[in-house]
């Protein structure tokens, strides 16, 4: 049987990767039994000429319409080499962004035509969508106040607070769009407390599997 795809999206800071790992673990122990693996990638990223290319578009600045064809180059990539093959093997693929993250950024953040995006969609995965995308959702504040306190900002974390706020936008209109696909998850509790829910989710997921 084919496995189940995850996505994680959100703004900057919403917290998603700090809630990868603990899907990853929760789901590895309850599928041990069906000898299915959980792969855990990354986009921009998942294969070696992915994270080559995440330097650049994380990095140097560019055309709007070169970043988002190098988005989707990435991830043509990445589906061949890892999404299709893990998927096909049955196995459980987690993707921190997909899709959503170039509708959102490039389509919201920096307003190229979503006309365009659905083109580039259609043309590199007409048939692939993740079953479940975990939408991490923060006011702008919180999300900023949360880099600030971490880490050195990329080409992206360095925007002003305009274009966060019109790709949180594009996210939550995505979410209305994709109501049986997303599920949003309020970012601004506690860690234990997201990732019970979390584990409600996945739960309902493995039953559907089953
Ligand atoms: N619910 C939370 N409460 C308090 N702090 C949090 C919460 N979730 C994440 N953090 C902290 O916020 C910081 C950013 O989290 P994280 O790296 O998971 O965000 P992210 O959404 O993956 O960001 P990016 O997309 O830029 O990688 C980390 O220091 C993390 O520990
Ligand atoms: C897939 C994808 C990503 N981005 C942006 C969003 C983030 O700012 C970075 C990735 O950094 P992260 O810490 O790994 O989340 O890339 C984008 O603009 N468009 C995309 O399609």
């Amino acid at each position: 049987m084919r496995g189940k795809f995850i996505s994680f999206e959100g703004i900057d800071g919403a917290g998603k990767s700090t809630h990868i790992r603990y899907v990853a673990d929760y789901l590895q122990q309850r599928l041990k039994a069906q000898k299915h693996q959980v792969i855990c990638s990354r986009e921009p990223g998942g294969t070696p000429l992915g994270e080559q290319l995440r330097e650049v578009l994380l990095k140097q600045s560019m055309h709007l319409e070169t970043e988002a064809l190098l988005m989707f180059a990435v991830r043509r990539e990445h589906i061949a080499q890892v999404i299709q093959p893990a998927l096909e093997r049955g196995d459980w693929m987690i993707s921190d962004r997909f899709t959503d993250a170039s509708f959102a950024y490039q389509g919201g953040g920096r307003h190229l035509s979503l006309e365009k995006l659905n083109q580039l969609e259609q043309w590199v995965h007409p048939d692939l969508q993740p079953d479940i995308t975990f939408l991490f959702d923060v006011p702008l504040e919180v999300a900023r106040a949360r880099l600030d306190a971490t880490r050195e900002l990329d080409k992206f974390e360095q925007e002003k607070a305009q274009f966060f706020a019109d790709t949180r936008n594009e996210y939550l209109r995505r979410a209305a769009q994709f109501p049986q696909r997303f599920r949003i998850i309020d970012s601004t509790r506690s860690i234990p407390e997201i990732q019970q829910e979390l584990a409600a989710i996945v739960d309902q997921l493995l039953q559907q599997a089953e």
